[in-house]
């Protein structure tokens, strides 16, 4: 058992500004532009034009001097790189206020992400429709998701996550984002990758109370001679 699989080649900073790149080629394309320079793309996503090249050689795409990158041809290498090539299904567990907002969110569409079920365990919220879907009972996880080859997501509180996990990876899935804070053990060939809001902010906090005490340090006490 282990909490997370390694991802195969790209290193996950550079599949973190693929989005982008694909975002101005998509602009380009749709203005007519066919080839594009590494300096473009750099000046567009704001990033230094050797990591633009960096970034796109891992796709196996160096550019051809003189002309550049073609902007067709890169943007399906990206986006088949991301998934996009096809539609990935995504389904969500735990239907309370985190599970609604992102089903509703409006930004996976464009990321070749379609949620197609949402789950609870409670009876009660049954049949509830969430942007436009209903919210069906675990019960009907494994027929939605054994064929589906879906993204499963866990927004359920932290107790209740392995058990979330656990009807997930009996359904099939083999891709967890999960929400809920707290650790969770995954078979090897599930991919679980976790959201953790609270200690992103703990970081930021944490990195301001440096920078304050830096502040501070630097700041002569008054009264006392340098
Ligand atoms: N990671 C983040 O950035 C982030 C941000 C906000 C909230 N959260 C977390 O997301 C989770 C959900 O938060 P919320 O505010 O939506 O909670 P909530 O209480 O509003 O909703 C939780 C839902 O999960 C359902 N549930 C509980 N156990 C279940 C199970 N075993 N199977 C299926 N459904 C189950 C409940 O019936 C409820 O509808 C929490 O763990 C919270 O800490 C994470």
């Amino acid at each position: 058992m282990s909490t997370a699989l390694p991802r195969r080649g790209i290193p996950d900073a550079t599949v973190a500004r693929l989005p982008d790149y694909l975002r101005v080629l998509t602009a380009m394309s749709a203005r007519g532009i066919p080839s594009t320079s590494s300096e473009q793309l750099a000046a567009a996503v704001g990033v230094r034009s050797a990591k633009v090249r960096k970034d796109l050689s891992h796709l196996g795409n160096h550019g051809v001097r003189g002309v550049g990158y073609d902007v067709a041809n890169l943007s399906m290498k990206i986006a088949a790189e991301l998934g996009q090539a096809r539609e990935w299904p995504v389904v969500i567990v735990g239907m309370g206020n985190l599970g609604r907002a992102l089903a509703a969110y409006g930004g996976l569409a464009s990321r070749g992400l379609r949620v197609i079920g949402l789950f609870d365990h409670d009876d009660a919220i049954a049949g509830q429709r969430v942007a436009g879907l209903p919210i069906r009972p675990m019960a009907d996880l494994d027929s939605v998701a054994r064929d589906a080859d879906v993204i499963g997501v866990i927004a359920t509180p932290g107790p209740s996550a392995k058990e979330a996990a656990d009807a997930l990876v009996a359904a099939g899935v083999t891709s967890i984002l999960n929400f809920a804070p707290g650790s969770l053990a995954v078979p090897d060939e599930v991919e679980l990758r976790k959201v953790d809001l609270a200690t992103e902010l703990q970081i930021l906090a944490v990195h301001k109370q440096q920078r304050y005490a830096e502040v501070s340090r630097d700041v002569p006490l008054a009264g006392v001679a340098p």
